[in-house]
């Protein structure tokens, strides 16, 4: 277990721990000099940070420990759009198929919803279906979604897989006579944009892939797709135009650019769903069916390597893959259908395996728990599948943008909060040196361990496992310099943007992914006596709707 976890605050000013130089209700700083040495830090399996192997660009004299068994000889992969062999490539985990255990294990953490099996949602709709409905349709402005707006007879089209000023035959895929707005597909393109291209992904396009949205977009044009949700979001939510918002209107490329045609391979952890057949794919559009692939073009080659695609996967409901970026650490995290054991896996490079059971919970199969990724001067342990951003260049960016714009000094005092494993807190703490204290606040346990043991030899940190908005009045915090939130896509919401308003903090910098969550939260922040001086977006996620934006507010009255 890690160390630098004093006894959670209880209302005292400033939290636990003695404070250095701290004004009362300040981020104190923790030290705790009159503690003994502290124990080194270990992972959940009793590995300590010198004990693992390093990872190119950090020094350390070691042995490498528990080296994993290296995956038997690939099998040929099948040529596109075949099924795989079932049977095919299979090895022994040690413990697959163990049946679930009863009750949460001490140190058992739940994985992120997106691992979690969806649950179906039962409505029953009013009025005369009009799937599969088709209309000849002008289509209008792009909208937060991944689709365009179109309307026929009175009636509002979300198109999918259109462009704004074409004309095309929308295909209804979801709505009846009495709703408010129809989903639809554009089946046929009439009069092409100009920014529209030949989408380079086979497995993209109307009924299939849901994971991008803009694959059919020159990567210029999706970046102006994206810049318009934007500019829609802050009028719409903000009422903010680019320039009130300090926005130069751009989406900013990320990666450098590539030879024409070539698609970034971006994704360094892809969740791909399996049928009942057991053939691997990604999910549809807003559906439970599985698109079959042989190979996800954005996927990084640290995943695309491990050769899940070709493998037969029967009995498994998911599997996640996972590389590393700056170490060579693959995680393949595998949720068994109920009731069916974990099949013998083989995979075409050395990885650790969990599982998840039925009840959330992580298993070990093979190797570590965690990966081990590098950035911002650092190797970050990152476990089971827990929060990391998932663009090879997005931390990297994400911090350069926050620190631009908060400019730490040293000895201040800064949140971060929404923390996960402690990236932006690490980045402040270097900044704001031994005599400056970073508080991290995150919900998540296991993210709280990882945060604690990355963090550990920086005395000025402090990482708190709560949710922001029930912790962060409990600690009795009254001011602070800086503020980093990096919210999921949700946002803060007003209460904790009141409360963040009112702790006088020098700089704030919002990161976020959802545009319209950001909207919303800079009008809260305007009530709260905030402006903005600066924002920027970045497209840490090609093909697909998404970005990524930094905000950096200071006090109106400045
Ligand atoms: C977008 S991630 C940011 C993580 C981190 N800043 C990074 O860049 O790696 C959001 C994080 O907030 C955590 N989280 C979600 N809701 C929370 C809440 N109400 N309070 C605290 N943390 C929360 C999630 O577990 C996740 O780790």
């Amino acid at each position: 277990m890690t160390r630098n976890n004093p006894p959670r605050s209880s209302g005292r000013q400033g939290g636990s721990g003695r404070t250095s130089g701290a004004k009362p209700g300040q981020v104190a700083h923790p030290r705790w000099s009159n503690r003994r040495a502290r124990p080194e830090a270990t992972d959940r399996e009793g590995n300590t940070a010198r004990s693992l192997p390093p990872v190119p660009g950090e020094q350390r004299p070691e042995k490498p420990v528990k080296a994993v068994q290296p995956a038997k000889a690939a099998k040929a992969a099948p040529a596109k759009g075949d099924k795989p062999a079932k049977g095919a490539a299979k090895g022994a985990p040690k413990d697959g198929g163990q049946p679930a255990r009863q009750g949460r294990r001490p140190g058992a953490v739940r994985p992120p919803k997106a691992l979690r099996p969806a649950q179906p949602v039962l409505r029953q709709p009013s009025g005369d279906p009009l799937v599969g409905e088709r209309y000849e349709v002008e289509v209008g402005p792009v909208a937060h979604g991944g689709h365009c707006v179109a309307r026929h007879e009175g009636r509002v089209l979300f198109v999918r897989h259109a462009l704004p000023g074409e004309r095309v035959v929308a295909l209804v895929t979801e709505g009846t006579t009495t709703s408010r707005f129809l989903r639809a597909d554009a089946v046929e393109v009439l009069e092409a944009a100009k920014d529209r291209i030949e989408a380079p992904c086979p497995f993209s396009g109307p009924g299939r892939c849901g994971g991008c949205d803009w694959q059919h977009v020159s990567p210029g044009g999706q970046r102006k797709l994206k810049a318009a949700v934007l500019t829609e979001q802050l009028a719409k939510l903000a009422g903010l135009t680019p320039e009130e918002a300090r926005w130069d209107g751009s989406v900013e490329p990320v990666g450098g650019k590539l030879p024409a045609g070539e698609v970034p391979a971006w994704r360094s952890r892809v969740q791909y769903a399996v049928d009942e057949e057991g053939v691997v794919g990604l999910r549809k559009h807003r559906s439970h069916d599985v698109q079959p692939v042989d190979r996800c073009l954005i996927a990084a080659p640290g995943v695309t390597e491990l050769g899940i695609e070709s493998r037969d996967w029967t009995g498994v409901a998911s599997v996640e893959a996972v590389a590393a970026t700056g170490s060579s650490d693959r995680q393949v995290i595998l949720r068994p259908r109920p009731g069916e054991q974990l099949p013998l896996v083989e995979l075409d490079r050395e990885t650790s395996i969990a599982r998840v059971d039925d009840q959330d919970l992580f298993h070990r199969v093979h190797g570590r728990t965690f990966v081990r990724e590098r950035a911002a001067g650092r190797t970050w342990r990152v476990s089971n599948g827990g929060f990391w951003q998932i663009h090879p260049e997005a931390p990297d960016t994400l911090v350069d943008a926050v620190l631009t714009g908060l400019d730490p000094q040293w000895g201040e005092s800064a949140l971060d909060l929404y923390c996960g494993v402690g990236l932006f807190a690490g980045a402040l703490a270097e900044r704001v040196g031994e005599e400056g204290a970073v508080l991290g606040i995150e919900s998540g346990k296991q993210a709280v361990l990882d945060a604690r043991h990355n963090l550990a030899a920086l005395e000025q940190v402090r990482i708190e496992c709560d949710k922001v908005e029930t912790l962060l009045p409990r600690t009795g915090i009254t001011s602070t310099d800086l503020i980093v939130l990096d919210p999921p896509r949700a946002g803060a919401g007003r209460e904790t943007v009141a409360h963040l308003s009112s702790l006088e903090a020098r700089r704030i910098a919002y990161v976020a992914c959802d545009p319209a969550a950001l909207a919303r939260d800079l009008a809260f922040f305007r009530e709260g006596g905030y402006r903005l001086v600066s924002l920027r977006a970045f497209d840490l996620f090609p093909m697909t709707q998404h970005f990524e934006c930094v905000a950096i507010l200071e006090p109106a009255a400045e």
